[in-house]
């Protein structure tokens, strides 16, 4: 594995190796890497001869009052995973690199960005599809590879990519978990033991809403049922919790023009310093003869 920082370098080593014929996967990461991440490589690793991690921590997604400065970092770490799961570049640009002067330009997309995540973190999105727009531009013709955990990010990524016609294909893949149903995340990090104790309870409010869609529940009674998990665990202070559209992310009130389709049960609480996001699909059942 090489590791590059600047723009420069990466693309010329991109694009001597597509000239010769090489295929190239892209894992857009911001450190602190964990199997989830490690999933994302081994993925990106078996469809593509050459396989690049970035690692950035990119200020624009944070809001002034987030955890910018705090972000987990552990650059050795990284280095080891990355290689490891079988990255073959570690792209690691400094915000210098990354944004010589403050950006004037900035990518915003409408519709999926709005609900969820982006009621509780309204300028989060259009940070991310910004970065993630320079970040193909830099790495060029690609499949890029993007976890499930943060499914709202995942559309609105593919959204821009196809609007502004990327030559990027957008592969999402699983959530990955810890044994007690956890989602592996960076921030993970910031939890205390009895904080981590309850953390799975996001996960089992999830499951709970699965289940009840499972057994014929209406959408509020799934979300009646995923509210009342968390309300037995007094360490979880609940953002939203809710039953969307696997698309185009909006609440659903009816499942009448869901029969027998996928819905997403999407979750956020804080739980102690972090805030954890979870989701998790569902089947609603055919309408009965
Ligand atoms: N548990 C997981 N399973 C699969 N993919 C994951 C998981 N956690 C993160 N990813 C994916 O890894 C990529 C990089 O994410 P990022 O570096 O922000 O890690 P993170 O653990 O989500 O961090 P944070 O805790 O800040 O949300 C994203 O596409 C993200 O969805
Ligand atoms: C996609 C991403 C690397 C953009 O900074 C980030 O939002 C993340 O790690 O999920
Ligand atoms: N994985 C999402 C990145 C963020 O919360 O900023």
């Amino acid at each position: 594995m090489i590791e590059l920082t600047t723009v420069a370098e990466l693309r010329a080593h991109l694009d001597a190796a597509r000239a010769r014929g090489r295929s190239v996967g892209f894992v857009p990461t911001m450190g602190y890497l964990h199997e989830g991440h490690a999933s994302l490589v081994r993925a990106a690793a078996r469809d593509a001869d050459d396989v690049v991690v970035s690692i950035f921590v990119n200020p624009l997604q944070f809001a002034p009052h987030e955890d910018l400065d705090a972000y987990p970092r552990d650059l050795d770490r990284d280095r080891q995973l990355a290689a490891d799961a079988g990255a073959t570049v570690l792209f690691v640009p400094g915000v210098e690199e990354m944004y010589p002067e403050p950006v004037a330009t900035t990518v915003s997309v409408a519709g999926v960005s709005a609900p969820l995540e982006g009621e509780s973190r309204p300028t989060h999105f259009a940070g991310v599809a910004t970065v993630v727009a320079k970040l193909f531009n830099i790495v060029g013709p690609c499949r890029a590879y993007f976890g499930e955990k943060d499914f709202q990010q995942v559309a609105v990524v593919r959204r821009m990519a196809a609007d502004l016609s990327f030559p990027v294909e957008v592969v999402a893949e699983p959530t990955v978990r810890e044994d007690d149903g956890l989602a592996m995340s960076s921030r993970n990090a910031y939890l205390d033991d009895a904080h981590r104790t309850a953390a799975p309870a996001l996960h089992r409010a999830l499951a709970a809403g699965a289940e009840a869609i499972a057994g014929g529940s209406s959408p509020d009674e799934a979300r009646a049922a995923m509210h009342a998990v968390l309300a037995a665990e007094p360490l979880a202070e609940v953002d939203y919790l809710d039953v969307v559209d696997p698309t185009s992310l909006e609440s659903l009130q009816s499942f009448e023009a869901h029969r027998g389709r996928a819905v997403r049960l999407v979750g956020a609480a804080r739980i102690g310093q972090p805030r954890l996001i979870d989701n998790i699909g569902a089947t609603v059942p055919a309408a009965a003869d």
